[in-house]
């Protein structure tokens, strides 16, 4: 192996290390801290275990963590009414609503309820077009922990070659619109895309967020290429339950600059991003200066 391992758990600490000062400040100063409310239907066993973490987090770094748990079969009426209260609530300067809903809930009019400014998954239609204007906005969380591990490994992303795989609402597109703007030359490929590994091979910066186990291996990639692994995938193997990338970790460290692991590398991040996002939308909120490094 010859990659250098990106190490997204430690990168992540020193993140909510300085959010947590600043934080401290903020309280000091204003007697008021960051809130953080998060929602979730239904009893997903992942997503309970996603959302008990992000609450402990929370309240590590500081700042107050609101959870509203419904059951699943709550009216999306229900929904929106909770979000309504939670718009309104002073207290409450982030609000994320766990995904997926169940079926018979309309995401896009739920998320499309939450007051952009407090809509710290940067998933709002508002916060979307925000973003592809090159305008302030709520950046969603797992693009934003990826673009800064990746600044940090190159200082300026400028004139590198960069190719997203997966084009999604939540990593894809966004992730797109942060290396075009970071001044990338940026291409989305899919599962439709015809010569998929040999546009890979192009990629100074590769991102690979498909959901598919292990499906990148060095054929994909350029030597010394920075391969940044989106997907969280559990899988049996030796009769064991464990957690992999979409990347092939051991083949694709063998030819990369540097990788990201997972666990350990994007998912850490995600979640301090979210800290950070939460921290953001409280010093807007307040008409206060916003630390460096949080936003983009
Ligand atoms: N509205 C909304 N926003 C989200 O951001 C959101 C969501 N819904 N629904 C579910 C997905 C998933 N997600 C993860 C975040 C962190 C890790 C993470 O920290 N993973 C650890 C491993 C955790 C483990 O061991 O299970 C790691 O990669 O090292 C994973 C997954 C956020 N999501
Ligand atoms: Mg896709």
């Amino acid at each position: 192996m010859s990659a250098k391992v990106i190490d997204g758990k430690a990168f992540a600490g020193k993140l909510r290390a300085k959010i947590a000062s600043h934080v401290a400040r903020l309280r000091d100063e204003t007697g008021v801290v960051p809130g953080l409310a998060v929602v979730l239907v239904g009893e997903d066993a992942a997503s309970q275990v996603y959302v008990r973490n992000k609450g402990i987090q929370t309240v590590a770094v500081g700042m107050a963590s609101y959870e509203h748990k419904l059951p699943a079969e709550a009216s999306e009426s229900q929904l929106l009414a909770l979000i309504a209260d939670l718009n309104a609530d002073r207290s409450v300067h982030g609000i994320l609503v766990q995904l997926p809903l169940p079926a018979h809930i309309d995401a896009g009019a739920v998320i499309n309820a939450i007051d952009p400014r407090k809509d710290v998954d940067g998933f709002h239609v508002t916060n979307v077009g925000l973003l592809a204007t090159g305008q302030r906005s709520m950046v969603p969380c797992t693009p934003l922990g990826c673009l800064m591990m990746l600044r940090d490994h190159f200082g300026s992303l400028r004139g590198r070659t960069a190719v997203v795989v997966g084009r999604s609402n939540i990593v894809g597109k966004p992730m797109a619109q942060l290396l075009l703007r970071d001044d990338c030359s940026v291409t989305i490929v899919h599962r439709h895309s015809l010569g998929m590994a040999e546009i890979c091979r192009r990629a100074d910066i590769l991102v690979t967020a498909v959901g598919q186990p292990e499906m990148f291996d060095a054929s994909y990639v350029k030597p010394g290429a920075v391969v940044i692994d989106v997907g969280i995938n559990r899988i049996e193997r030796d009769g064991r339950s464990k957690l992999v990338g979409d990347v092939n970790f051991a083949d694709v460290a063998n030819i990369a600059g540097a990788i990201t692991p997972v666990p350990g590398g994007v998912g850490p991040m995600t979640i301090a991003c979210l800290l950070a996002n939460t921290l953001t939308a409280y010093c807007r909120a307040h008409d206060l200066p916003e630390p460096d490094g949080l936003a983009v």
